[in-house]
C-alpha cells in the first residue's frame, strides 16, 4: 500500500491521484493552490482562540452542530470506549464564528470546497462506467450550494500525563463525509491503516494536502473506493508538549442527496451521528 504524493500541475494528477484513492482510501497533494501562508495564519489564530476563556462562551448547539466542542464532550470513535483527546470547532458559513476570525475562516472554507469540487471531478471522470452509473448525479454537482459541508478546526493538548490509559488524539475511525480534504498539520500522527491491520504513516510533510474518501463516498461507488481508516497517535519524547492544530474540511452533499437505494446524505448523517453519541 503506497499513499501517492502527487504534482497538482502535473498532466498526469488527476488519473495519479484517483488510483490512489482507489488503492488506498487517501492521496496527497503537493503544488496545490492552498497557501501556505493562510493555512498557518489560521493555525495560529485559532491556537490563541483555543488558549481563551471565550470559547466556553460559543458552546456547540446539539442542534444545528456549530460552535466549539470542548474535551469532556467530544467525540468517542464509533467502536470505542474512551473518548479522543481533542477539542474542537465546527464552522459553518452559516454558524456562530468568533469574529476576529470569521474572513480568514470563510475565504478557506472557499477555497478548499472549490478545490474539493475539481477533484470530485477528477474521481467522476475516472471512476469506471459501472461504478459512475452507480452515481445520482455528478459528484461535484452532489456538493453545489450545500450547507452542510463541514470545517472542524482541530485542537489537540499538550499531553499532560493525567490522559485517560488507553486514549490517544484521534481513535481510530472513518470519516462518514463524501471526501476530506486536510492540510497537513503543524505536528506528526496521522496514520492509515494497511490491509493486514497494520499502520502507516501519511506523507504530512508541511505544505501537503491530504485528501481521504468517507463513508458518503464509499457507499455511493458501491464499495469501488474505499473509505480508509486512520487515526491521530500521540506525541512521545519532545513533541508531547506541543499543541497540535489541524483542519479537516469534510465534503458533505445537500441533504436530499441520494447516495444509494439505501439511503440519501441526511439519513446517512443522522445515523452516524446517533452512534458517534452526539446527536
Ligand atoms: O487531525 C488530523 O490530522 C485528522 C483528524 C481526523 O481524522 C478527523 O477529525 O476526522
Ligand atoms: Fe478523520
Amino acid at each position: 500500500m503506497q499513499v501517492q504524493v502527487v504534482d497538482y500541475t502535473a498532466k498526469d494528477a488527476p488519473e495519479r491521484f484517483v488510483e490512489s484513492l482507489r488503492n488506498t482510501g487517501f492521496g496527497v497533494l503537493i503544488n496545490h493552490p492552498i497557501k501556505q501562508e493562510m493555512v498557518e495564519s489560521i493555525y495560529k489564530n485559532w491556537q490563541t482562540f483555543f488558549n481563551s476563556e471565550q470559547k466556553h462562551d460559543l458552546a456547540f448547539d446539539p442542534e444545528k452542530q456549530d460552535g466549539y466542542f470542548g474535551p469532556e464532550v467530544s467525540e468517542t470513535a464509533k467502536g470505542h470506549t474512551k473518548k479522543d483527546i481533542k477539542e474542537y470547532y465546527h464552522v459553518y458559513p452559516w454558524g456562530r464564528i468568533p469574529a476576529e476570525l470569521k474572513d480568514e475562516i470563510l475565504n478557506y472554507y472557499k477555497m478548499a470546497s472549490d478545490l474539493a469540487a475539481e477533484l470530485l471531478d477528477w474521481v467522476q471522470e475516472h471512476s469506471p462506467a459501472d461504478v459512475a452509473a452507480k452515481y445520482s448525479e455528478n459528484l461535484s454537482n452532489m456538493i453545489k450550494d450545500t450547507p452542510n459541508t463541514l470545517l472542524r478546526v482541530l485542537h489537540y493538548p499538550p499531553l499532560t500525563g493525567d490522559e485517560e490509559p488507553g486514549a490517544i488524539r484521534a481513535a481510530a475511525h472513518e470519516d462518514i463525509n463524501l471526501l476530506t480534504v486536510l492540510p497537513a498539520a503543524n505536528e506528526p500522527g496521522l496514520q492509515v491503516q494497511q490491509q493486514d491491520g497494520s499502520w502507516l504513516d501519511v506523507p504530512s510533510d508541511f505544505g501537503n494536502l491530504i485528501i481521504n474518501i468517507g463513508d458518503m463516498l464509499q457507499e455511493a461507488s458501491g464499495g469501488y473506493f474505499p473509505s480508509t481508516t486512520h487515526r491521530v497517535i500521540n506525541p512521545s519524547g519532545k513533541g508531547s508538549d506541543k499543541s497540535r492544530i489541524s483542519l479537516p474540511l469534510f465534503l458533505h452533499p445537500r441533504s436530499e442527496v441520494v447516495l444509494s437505494e439505501n439511503y440519501t446524505s441526511e439519513s446517512y448523517l443522522l445515523e452516524r451521528l446517533r452512534e458517534l453519541g452526539v446527536k
